[in-house]
């Protein structure tokens, strides 16, 4: 009998609460902000976060995007109600200036520049894994994660098979992904608030000798996927709940959720 995992996007895109998660709650995530364009709902997403990470460039964005994003507020209150808990990477792409400015309001800035083997993404990781003391389960939510260089994206994916204890979700403002990994047998809960209804299952790294899936328009049914041969895309939801069992690790994609767009499936 394999152990059954559970997914569920419980986070909120839509209103802001102002409202953290509370710390040791399920729901509790640790927010990492990547050097790409940052998705509109990011203000959001961070009063939910229970720790606020920059890789590197990644606090320019905030610097200079979160204040874009607020305009009926003043920018320089708005920078400092945005504060990252802390900035890592090898410091090559953070100005100077916003380095300076954080450090002033108290994040803690770490420089690895010594490490040229893993991407400022994963020493984020890394200090999520082997630093934050929070016994929370380790959800993460990675913004800025999708499109931009595609060598980037398939560092980021790389990092969900490194890391497959962690709860990885990596989003953008069209998408979110995030690993099933091997030797459970997952049951996907859709939050049709958020997510839905294009969605996909992809055999990154591995191809599957056999996946069999419910709830969605087409099911598998004991199906090898393979790059080369068949992967699923531009499947649809057809129930709020997704079972999936495979002998690989796959990752689940699925569609966020336009404004406009509420219906759930059932
Ligand atoms: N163009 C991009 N597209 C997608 N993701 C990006 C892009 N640029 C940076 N990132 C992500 O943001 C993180 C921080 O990026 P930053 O610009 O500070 O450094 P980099 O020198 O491009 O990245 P690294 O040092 O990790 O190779 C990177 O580790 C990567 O995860
Ligand atoms: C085989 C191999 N390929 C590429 C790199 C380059 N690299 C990978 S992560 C990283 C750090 C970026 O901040 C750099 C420079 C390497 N080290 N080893």
């Amino acid at each position: 009998m394999v152990d059954k995992m559970l997914h569920r996007t419980s986070f909120s895109l839509k209103s802001d609460l102002g409202v953290t998660v509370a710390d040791g709650s399920d729901d509790a995530f640790v927010l990492v902000v990547l050097n790409y364009n940052v998705p509109k709902f990011v203000p959001v997403l961070w009063n939910q976060a229970r720790l606020r990470i920059c890789a590197d460039g990644g606090a320019n964005r905030i610097y200079d995007e979160i204040p874009a994003l607020l305009p009926e507020e003043d920018a320089d209150s708005v920078r400092e109600r945005y504060k990252p808990d802390v900035i890592k990477g090898d410091l090559d792409s953070i100005r100077p200036a916003v380095r300076d400015f954080y450090l002033s309001l108290g994040t803690v800035v770490i420089d690895e520049s010594e490490d040229q083997d893993t991407t400022d993404f994963e020493k984020c990781i890394a200090y999520i894994k082997d630093v934050d003391s929070n016994t929370a389960p380790r959800k993460v939510v990675v913004v800025g994660a999708l499109g931009g260089r595609f060598d980037h994206v398939l560092a980021h994916i790389n990092v969900l098979y490194k890391y497959p204890r962690l709860r990885i979700t990596l989003l953008s403002d069209d998408s979110l992904l995030y690993l099933l990994p091997q030797g459970f047998s997952h049951e996907i809960r859709i939050n049709c608030a958020v997510e839905g209804p294009h969605c996909g299952l992809i055999p990154f790294g591995t191809s599957s000798e056999s996946t069999t899936t419910t709830g969605l328009r087409w099911n598998l049914n004991e199906s090898g996927m393979a790059f080369g041969s068949l992967i699923s895309t531009s499947n649809l939801l057809d129930d709020d709940v997704v079972t999936v069992v495979s002998d690989s690790p796959l990752i689940w994609t699925i569609a966020i959720r336009q404004s406009g767009e509420d219906i759930c499936p059932t």
